[in-house]
């Protein structure tokens, strides 16, 4: 099922940002392009392997969760909740950390109420720091995680919950390779 995936991704250019290997793909990246069929590929699979009972809304991060979030959105008719790498000052708003292998910034939270149960989607989990902070603010505001995916995993970082992955890379000699998937 997940045939574009695995093909694209073991077909990615590497580079370095510091220290770290970095791949380039259009799901994690939105370069060159990113091919619809692609992108129904992602959502398909994420509609098959997410816990979507009982949800109230789809949260993503800026920038590279976006398009999957808005594809996943449009499939299932669950709202979608951005969490933005800059401030609205809005009532309510919640602000966390995040750290990367690569960068480190603030998130802002914002539209997630306590007692609602949320999903958590992602384009890739690598050093985990990113969900860390989106499962920190969501604890903050009493929302509810009923469960969280990612297309794609590098590493075995430790979010302090599940964490469901459509594909797990290995990312060395330059080179992306595909070692286990989840449908
Ligand atoms: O597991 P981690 O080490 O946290 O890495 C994963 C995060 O890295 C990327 O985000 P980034 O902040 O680089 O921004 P972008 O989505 O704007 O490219 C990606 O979209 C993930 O959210
Ligand atoms: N595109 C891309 N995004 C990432 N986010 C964390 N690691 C990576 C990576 O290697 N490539």
């Amino acid at each position: 099922m997940l045939e574009r995936l695995i093909r694209s991704l073991e077909a990615s250019p590497v580079m370095k940002r510091g220290e770290y290997d970095y791949f380039i793909h259009p799901i994690t990246d939105g370069v060159p392009l990113v091919e619809p069929a692609l992108l129904r590929e992602v959502g398909c699979a994420m509609v098959r392997v997410l816990d979507l009972s009982g949800v109230d809304k789809i949260v993503v991060c800026e920038a590279m969760g976006i398009h999957i979030g808005v594809a996943f959105s449009m499939m299932t008719d669950i709202p979608l909740v951005v969490v933005r790498k800059r401030s609205y000052n809005l009532p309510g708003e919640v602000a966390v950390h995040q750290t990367t292998g690569y960068s480190k910034g603030e998130l802002y939270l914002n539209g997630v109420s306590a007692g609602e149960r949320v999903v958590i989607i992602d384009d890739v989990c690598s050093t985990g720091g990113t969900l860390r902070a989106l499962i920190s603010a969501l604890g903050q505001v009493g929302a509810e995680i009923a469960d969280i995916c990612v297309v794609i995993s590098r590493g075995d970082a430790d979010i302090g919950r599940p964490l469901k992955t459509l594909v797990r890379v290995d990312v060395s000699g330059g080179r992306v390779r595909v070692v286990d998937t989840c449908i």
